[in-house]
C-alpha cells in the first residue's frame, strides 16, 4: 500500500457568509475553492455547494445538476482526479452514503458552456457495475414494444423497462408510471432544464425523455436496462455516458409498416399519417447514421424475436444467475477518512471490541465507470484487518 493520506477534508469550517452551525467541507481545484455544506436546521434539504473563485476574489453560486445528496449532520470529502470530489455521508442509508460532485468532469465542461454559468453536477456512488442497457429504436408500430413485452415476459428477473416521460395523452390501456409517466408540458421543460434527463426529443409532435431515474432505478434494481425512444434520443444517449448497446428495429416494408400502425388502432388518421412520414426519415438515419450497432428487421415477429435474443446472449434458455443488486455501505455516523493511492480509507470509530479488528473500510476508486447525470458505479469495497497491511475480505 502507499504512504500517507494524500488528501483529507474532513473539517469543520464556519464563515464565507454561511449561517453558524453550518457543517462545511472544501476542496481546492485549480484557481478555485469548492465549499460543500450541509446545514443542520429546516432551511436546506439538500447540502449546497458555492465556489470561491480566487482569481476574482468572488463567491459563485453554480448551477447544481443531478440528484443531490440529502442534509446530513456531517460528511467527509476528498478530491479524487482534479475533477470530482468524492463525499461521504455520515450516519446516511448503506445505500446512500457515497456521493461524487463532479467538479471539471467532460460532462461538468459540456454543461458549462451550454448554459454559460459555473456548474457542478451530483451523482450518487454505487458498488460493482450494471449491465449495459439495450437501446431499442426503430419507427413507430415496427414493433419495438411487442418485441420488448416478449422479452421481459421471458426473462422478468433480468430486464427492465426504462419508463419515459411523455407529454401526449395516455392510449385506453396505458397505465401512469407503467407504460410512460404522463406528465404536463411545463413541468418537464423544467425538469430538463434542471438537468433530471438523460435525453428528450420532440417526436411526432409531443415531447419525449428518458430520465436518468427512470434509466438508474433498472440497474440499482440489479437488472438490464431496456429503453424504447426514437433515433434523436438514441443519439443522444450514444453522446452520453452511458454505455449501452443500440439496435434498430427495421419494418420488412413501408406498406407493412402502415398496415400495422392502422391494425393497432391507436392512433388517428394524421397522427398515422404524421407517423409513416416521419419513419421514411428514421429508417433512412437508422441504417446510415452509425449510431446502432445491429439492425433487426422485424418481418417474421418469431424470427425477429430468436435474433434480437441471440444478440443479447440469450439464446434459448432463460439464465438464473443474473447479477444480484448491489448492496450498500453500512457506514457509523463516527468515521475518518484518508486516501492512499486508489483507495479511501474509512476508520470506523466502533467502541464494540468484537469489531475493533474489522473497522477499516477500503473504497477502491481506480475502476469508477458512470457519473453525472447517472450513477458513479465501479466502486469497490473492502473491509480491512486494522492490524494487517493488505487487503483481506471482500464484503459481500
Ligand atoms: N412481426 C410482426 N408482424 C405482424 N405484426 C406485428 C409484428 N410485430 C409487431 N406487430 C404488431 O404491430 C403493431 C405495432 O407494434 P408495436 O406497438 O409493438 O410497435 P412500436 O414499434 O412499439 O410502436 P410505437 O413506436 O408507436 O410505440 C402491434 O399491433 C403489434 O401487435
Ligand atoms: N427520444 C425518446 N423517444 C421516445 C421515448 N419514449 C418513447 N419514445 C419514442 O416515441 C415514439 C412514439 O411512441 P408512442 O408510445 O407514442 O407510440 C416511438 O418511436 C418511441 O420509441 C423517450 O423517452 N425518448
Amino acid at each position: 500500500m502507499g504512504e500517507a493520506p494524500a488528501f483529507c477534508f474532513d473539517n469543520l469550517q464556519n464563515g464565507f457568509g454561511l449561517k453558524p452551525k453550518v457543517l462545511e467541507t472544501s476542496a481546492d481545484v485549480g484557481d478555485k475553492t469548492f465549499v460543500i455544506g450541509g446545514a443542520d436546521n429546516d432551511s436546506t434539504s439538500y447540502i449546497g455547494v458555492k465556489i470561491y473563485d480566487k482569481s476574482t476574489g468572488k463567491w459563485v453560486i453554480p448551477t447544481v445538476l443531478g440528484t443531490k445528496p440529502k442534509a446530513s449532520k456531517g460528511h467527509s470529502a476528498i478530491l479524487l482526479n482534479e475533477d470530482r470530489i468524492m463525499i461521504i455521508i455520515r450516519g446516511s442509508t448503506p445505500d446512500d452514503c457515497i456521493w461524487f460532485l463532479e467538479v471539471d468532469t467532460k460532462y461538468v465542461k459540456e454543461q458549462r458552456k451550454i448554459l454559460g454559468t459555473e456548474v457542478v453536477a451530483w451523482s450518487r456512488g454505487v458498488r460493482g457495475d450494471a449491465e449495459k442497457p439495450v437501446v431499442i429504436s426503430g419507427p413507430s408500430g415496427v414493433g419495438k414494444g411487442t418485441l420488448i413485452n416478449m422479452l421481459m415476459k421471458e426473462f422478468p428477473s433480468m430486464f427492465g423497462f426504462s419508463v419515459s416521460h411523455t407529454t401526449r395523452a395516455p392510449r385506453g390501456n396505458e397505465k401512469n408510471g407503467v407504460h410512460y409517466h404522463f406528465a404536463d408540458r411545463s413541468v418537464m421543460e423544467k425538469d430538463i432544464k434542471d438537468g433530471k434527463f438523460l435525453e428528450f426529443a420532440s417526436v411526432h409532435g409531443n415531447l419525449y425523455g428518458t430520465s436518468i431515474e427512470a434509466v438508474e432505478a433498472v440497474a440499482d434494481s440489479g437488472k438490464r436496462c431496456i429503453l424504447d425512444i426514437d433515433v434523436q434520443g438514441a443519439r443522444s444517449v450514444r453522446a452520453s455516458s452511458l454505455d449501452a448497446i443500440f439496435i434498430f428495429i427495421c419494418p420488412p416494408t413501408m406498406r407493412e409498416l402502415e398496415e400495422r400502425l392502422r391494425a393497432r388502432g391507436t392512433e388517428t388518421e394524421e397522427q398515422i399519417l404524421k407517423r409513416l412520414r416521419n419513419a421514411e426519415a428514421e429508417i433512412e438515419q437508422g441504417k446510415s447514421s452509425g449510431i446502432f450497432d445491429h439492425i433487426l428487421y422485424n418481418d417474421n415477429l418469431e424470427e425477429c424475436y430468436e435474433n434480437l435474443k441471440e444478440l443479447l446472449g440469450l439464446n434459448g434458455s432463460a439464465p438464473t444467475n443474473h447479477k444480484p443488486s448491489p448492496k450498500g455501505i453500512d457506514l457509523p455516523l463516527n468515521h475518518s477518512v484518508s486516501k492512499i493511492d486508489n483507495k479511501i480509507l474509512i476508520n470506523c470509530e466502533t467502541l464494540e471490541l468484537e469489531k475493533a479488528s474489522k473497522n477499516l473500510i477500503a473504497l477502491d476508486v481506480s475502476s469508477l465507470k458512470g457519473g453525472a447525470p447517472g450513477r458513479t458505479r465501479g466502486l469497490n469495497v473492502y473491509a480491512l484487518d486494522s492490524f494487517s497491511d493488505g487487503l483481506n475480505e471482500k464484503l459481500s
